[in-house]
């Protein structure tokens, strides 16, 4: 048995109730099998990929807070810091009530490697809570997050562990989770990124995920002798990235005609109105059927159906395992060429094969949405110089960030004969930097 195919064993073995985790693993390590076949003496001595799938260290905590009608109720908190050999953990904090510690895990591990690609010196780690923020008063909201930063902050610091959003978690709880840290800690520190703009938040990090997912794709299609303008693109989710990546799609002269969220999609061929769509999502929080009904030429549709629209190009923005095997063939046979993720992990790993194999253009989530990471980093880095960067002084590093990862998964492709395999590329160039930085710093 190959040592790849050990790891994977036990891994599953160990892993049995954590299918995400498994998934996530499974992916990386099977493109990862070239790379380790050709040190497989080495690796397998110094024990690397046990050591690079197995956390650090999981923390999970009790979050008691006391509701509107002055009950109290108790949630889950968890932080995975998952590798922390080229930097500080650095991940968001997810919170959504079908968060569990095997979704935590995954994130974690997809983040180490996608952080590496960043170029930039963050490890990786990830956190959040089954805690449900739809539907709760602001107070309600406050209380559990001053309750789950007063567990956590044991465990993060500016350079240790630093938190940002993620589903569930946007600028209002990244502002009551630094409130709360200050006001435990007593410490003004780069703690979390992703804050307001007048505490430390950084230009464009709002945007990020969004732009640097467009940034990757201009320079895909461009590699490939295409434009992304006049180019028709299926959205799916209506936060935060789909949000951005919609405003730049159109700022570059594409359309975007759907959008999600959890309950229904929208189709409206004339292109999403972007001005709306924030106001319904990021004003007043609202469902998608508000979309519809201030929007003539939008349809509604309850469930998903997102990718059964013909489309040039696909933007997966909402969550883990949206994109299946069944919307993979619908895509292709309505002529897609190129689906790059904005979410984590979106596509299973059957309808990834399916796209590969019908040569459709793939770039995985730990690629084409590191734009956000990327710019946390660049916000701990003005947090540290006390100074703030101007948008377009933000947004170019971004745009050069995301050019340069492309090449690097790129070439890494090609260095080991899977010339296109952007999947196989990202894995690569991102293990090989993490792996040198585990191997230098010796056992742990
Ligand atoms: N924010 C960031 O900087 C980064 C985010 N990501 C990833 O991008 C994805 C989206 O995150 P973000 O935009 O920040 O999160 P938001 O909470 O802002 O938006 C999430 C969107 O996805 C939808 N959604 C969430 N869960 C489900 C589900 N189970 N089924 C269908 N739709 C769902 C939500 O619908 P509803 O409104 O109904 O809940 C919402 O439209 C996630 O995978 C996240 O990990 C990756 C890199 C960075
Ligand atoms: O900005 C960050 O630190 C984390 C972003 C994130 O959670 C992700 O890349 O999935």
């Amino acid at each position: 048995m190959s040592y790849v195919d050990e790891v994977l064993a036990r891994v599953k073995e160990k892993n049995a109730s954590e299918p995400e985790f498994l998934q996530a693993v499974e992916e990386v390590l099977e493109t990862l099998r070239p790379v380790i076949e050709a040190n497989e003496e080495k690796y397998k001595k110094e024990a690397l990929l046990e050591r690079l799938v197995e956390p650090d260290r999981q923390i999970k905590f009790r979050v008691p807070w006391i509701d509107d009608k002055g009950q109290v109720q108790v949630n889950t908190g968890y932080r995975v810091q998952f590798n922390n050999a080229i930097g500080p953990y650095k991940g968001g904090l997810r919170l959504h009530p079908s968060v569990n510690i095997g979704i935590i895990k995954f994130l974690g591990f997809e983040q180490t490697l996608k952080n590496s690609l960043t170029g930039l010196p963050i490890g990786g780690g990830k956190g959040g809570s089954d805690f449900d923020p739809k539907g709760k008063s602001d107070r309600e909201v406050m209380a559990f997050c001053q309750s789950f930063i007063t567990e956590l902050y044991k465990y993060i610091g500016a350079d240790v562990d630093v938190p940002a959003g993620d589903i569930g978690t946007g600028a209002r709880e990244i502002g009551y989770m630094y409130g709360q840290y200050k006001r435990i800690t007593g410490r003004y520190e780069g703690v979390l990124t992703g804050k307001g703009l007048t505490f430390g938040g950084s230009l464009a990090r709002t945007e990020a995920t969004g732009y640097g997912l467009l940034y990757i794709t201009r320079e895909l299609m461009k590699c490939h002798g295409m434009d992304i303008k006049d180019k028709v693109c299926c959205v799916s989710g209506s936060g935060n990235v789909a949000i951005y990546a919609t405003e730049k799609a159109q700022q570059m002269g594409a359309k975007v005609v759907t959008v999600s969220d959890s309950t229904g999609w929208v189709y409206d061929p004339e292109g999403i109105d972007l001005a709306l769509l924030k106001e319904v999502k990021e004003v007043k929080r609202a469902r998608l059927t508000e979309y519809a009904a201030a929007r003539p030429s939008a349809q509604y549709h309850e469930g998903r159906g997102v990718w059964q629209i013909k489309c040039d190009i696909a933007l997966p923005c909402a969550t883990q395992n949206e994109l299946l095997l069944e919307d993979a063939k619908q895509l292709v046979a309505n002529g897609c060429t190129a689906v790059c993720e904005g979410a984590n992990m979106p596509t299973t790993l059957e309808a990834t094969k399916y796209l590969q194999d019908n040569g459709v253009l793939f770039i995985c989530g730990k690629a084409s949405n590191a734009g956000g990471v990327a710019t946390s980093a660049l916000e701990m880095s003005q947090n540290s110089e006390r100074m703030s960067w101007t948008f377009e002084e933000v947004d170019a590093k971004l745009e050069q960030i995301m050019i340069n990862i492309y090449h690097n998964i790129d070439d890494a492709a090609k260095r080991y004969g899977m010339e296109g395999n952007y999947v196989a590329g990202a894995n690569i160039a991102g293990f090989e930097k993490v792996a040198n930085a585990m191997i230098a710093q010796g056992i742990f």
